[in-house]
Formats: structure tokens, sequence, C-alpha cells
């Protein structure tokens, strides 16, 4: 057993982050240069081949065992009537996933991504945040340390996702402790709540964040009070993978809401992630604004699952392919432009 207070333990991994390469930075765009192709022509998939390296360490980067982690929790706050389905859909969509038959599991085809589902504690829901902290603080940490283990594999590129009823109502609550605010500017209709079940996920996440307000200055009691463990798993794994320098890609609303307590933490601890997708949640938006991040796709998805980081993947790939598999200039045979202009 770890000695000393968890979330102590948590916090010493916070301060000795390894920098990005900036020399890996620099040889990849002196390579880029002589690529077969007009300066800047591709455009972001350019800076996204910076990026892996930036991340990575290296020159050359690679993409060899890109997976997909899907975690997946349930909430207490269920029961104050926020979401349209019943809390048993998180197990039986876990059981999908393990049969191939979900979203995810075509798309990870699709790309040639790993994936590896992370199931927590389904049959023990966290506790309703509008009665009392989600988790215990020991709880809470153990949690962030398990979800470290999505990097344990030797994984080079990671996107995350998630599953959990009532989950876009915990998002919303970490947002709204987090930034402040009205809660109903953090609020949507996740899976399509009504009319009435939108009014109830606007009381319930007020009043969790009034239940828990005089506690909400250190963003780790955001995420026990407010959270579940997807999401504390969620910042373990983001956290593991910028020790581990393991380039990171978000999914929607609600893994940002993971990314969110670590910018609060320190906006370095997100230095290794970019933004998959837009989600059609509304305050997405709001959220990429306040993490810094122009998300890769904006396709209206609003899914979870980790679809949206799963599809920009494949994005990524496809930039990692051009960089190391084009010819050069003088490969090819090809002229290059006459003069240094534009460079
Ligand atoms: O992350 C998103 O952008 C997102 C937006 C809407 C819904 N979801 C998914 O929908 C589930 C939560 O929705 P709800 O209505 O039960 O709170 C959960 O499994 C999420 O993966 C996810
Ligand atoms: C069917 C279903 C699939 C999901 N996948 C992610 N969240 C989900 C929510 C529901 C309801």
């Amino acid at each position: 057993m770890p000695t000393g207070l968890p979330f102590d333990d948590i916090r010493t991994l916070l301060s000795d982050l390894p920098p990005l390469d900036t020399g890996a930075v620099a040889a990849i765009a002196a390579r880029d240069a002589t690529l077969t192709k007009p300066p800047g022509s591709l455009g972001r998939l350019e800076s996204l081949v910076a990026w892996l390296g930036a991340v990575q360490g290296r020159e050359r980067p690679v993409i060899d065992r890109p997976v997909v982690t899907v975690f997946a929790g349930n909430h207490g706050v269920v029961a104050q009537g926020v979401s349209p389905y019943p809390a048993s859909v998180t197990q039986s969509m876990v059981a999908n996933f393990g049969a191939g038959g979900a979203a995810i599991n075509q798309i990870c085809g699709t790309f040639g991504l790993g994936l590896k589902v992370f199931e927590l504690a389904l049959e023990i829901p966290t506790a309703d945040i509008t009665v009392g902290p989600a988790l215990e603080e020991a709880a809470c940490a153990a949690t962030m340390a398990y979800g470290m283990e999505a990097v344990a594999n030797g994984t080079d590129l990671l996107c995350l996702g998630e599953m959990g009823i009532g989950n876009t109502t915990v998002a919303a609550a970490i947002y709204h402790g987090l930034y402040g605010g009205a809660a109903a500017d953090w609020v949507g209709r996740g899976t399509g709540v009504d009319d009435a079940g939108l009014a109830r996920k606007i009381d319930a996440v007020e009043r969790a964040v009034a239940l828990h307000a005089a506690h909400l200055g250190d963003p780790l009691e955001v995420l026990r009070r407010l959270g579940g463990r997807e999401i504390a798993a969620m910042v373990g794994a983001i956290l593991a993978a910028r020790i581990e320098r393991v380039p990171v890609i978000l999914d929607g609303y609600v893994v940002c809401a993971a990314a969110a307590v670590l910018h609060a933490l320190d906006a370095r601890l997100l230095d290794h992630c970019i933004a998959g997708h837009r989600s059609a949640e509304g305050a997405h938006s709001a959220v990429l604004a306040r993490l810094g991040k122009e998300p890769l796709l904006d396709l209206g998805l609003r899914l979870g699952e980790g679809t949206g980081a799963a599809l920009a993947a494949g994005i990524v790939k496809a930039a990692l392919a051009t960089f190391n598999g084009m010819s050069t200039f003088s490969e090819a045979g090809v002229a290059d432009r006459a003069d240094d202009s534009g460079r």
C-alpha cells in the first residue's frame, strides 16, 4: 500500500514531466521540406506528424501499436432521471464491445486499431453526486492508478473512449465545478433526453455543484466529488501517457471532462493530447476552447465509445504514412521549385 494520502501520490507524478522534443520537430520539418509536395500543402497532416515526433521524442515517429481504450462506469446520479436509458445498458454495451457489435469495433477494424475495454465495477454505481461525493479519495486514486494501465503494453498512440449511462451529467457537473457559469451552460441532451429530462439534468448539476461548492478549488476534489470511475481512470490514463511519451487522441464531451481536470491542475499535462473531434453535445465547443484544442474532425457525432478519437486516428495514421512513405524531390527526380520563397 502506498503511504500518505493517495492524492499526494498522484500529485508527485505531476511535478516531473518530460519536455516535448523540439529537436525532433526541427528534424521532421527538415525532412518534410524535401518531400514531393509544395511546402505546407498537407496542411494539418504536417503538424500532426510534428506533434507525434515531439511527444514520442522521435525524428521518425511510429504508430505500430495504436489502441482505443474504452473505460466503462456506472453512476448513482442516474436515479435523478437524467438519462433516457437504464444503467444496465452500460454492462450490455460492454458485452457488445466484446462481441464486436458496437460502432467502435467497426471503426477500429477499419483503421487497424486495437481495442481494450476497462470495466470499472459496473455492479456498484458511484454515489449520487447530488447526495455526496462520487468516490472516496482512496478509491478515486486507486481508479486513477488502474487507468494508467492503458499505456502498459507498449502502445504508441492512445485513443481514449468511455461508456457509462449518466456520464454526460457528471461531465457537466465537472465543467460547472471547474469553470463556473450556470449549470445550463454545460448541460446537453446526452443520449437524447426530452425537455423534462433536460430540466432534471440541469437541476441535478446545480444541486451537485452547490452541495460540494466549498471543496471545488482543487481539481482532484472536483474529480472525486463530481466525477465517476471511468472519468478518474481516464485522468490516470492521460497522466501516464504524458509521462510515458505516448500521444493521446481525446474523444468527445465526456472524455474531455477527464482532460479538463488535468488541464486545471497544469495546462502542460495536455501537451501530448489532440482533440479527435467536436461532439454534437452543445457545450463541447466551449470546453475545447478552454482546453485550447482545435478538433480534427467535426462530424456531428455524439456517441462516445472513443468513436471520434478512433476516426481521428485514421487521419493521424495517414499523416504519418505520407511523412514516412513519400519520396523526396531528389529520389523521385521531380523538379523542386526554383527559389526559396514560401519556405
Ligand atoms: O462524449 C460525447 O461526446 C458523448 C455525447 C453524448 C453521449 N455520449 C455517450 O452517452 C452515454 C451518456 O449519455 P447519458 O445521456 O446517459 O448521460 C455515455 O455512454 C457516453 O459515451 C457521449
Ligand atoms: C445504445 C448505447 C450505446 C452507447 N455507446 C456509448 N454510449 C451509449 C449509449 C447507448 C444508450
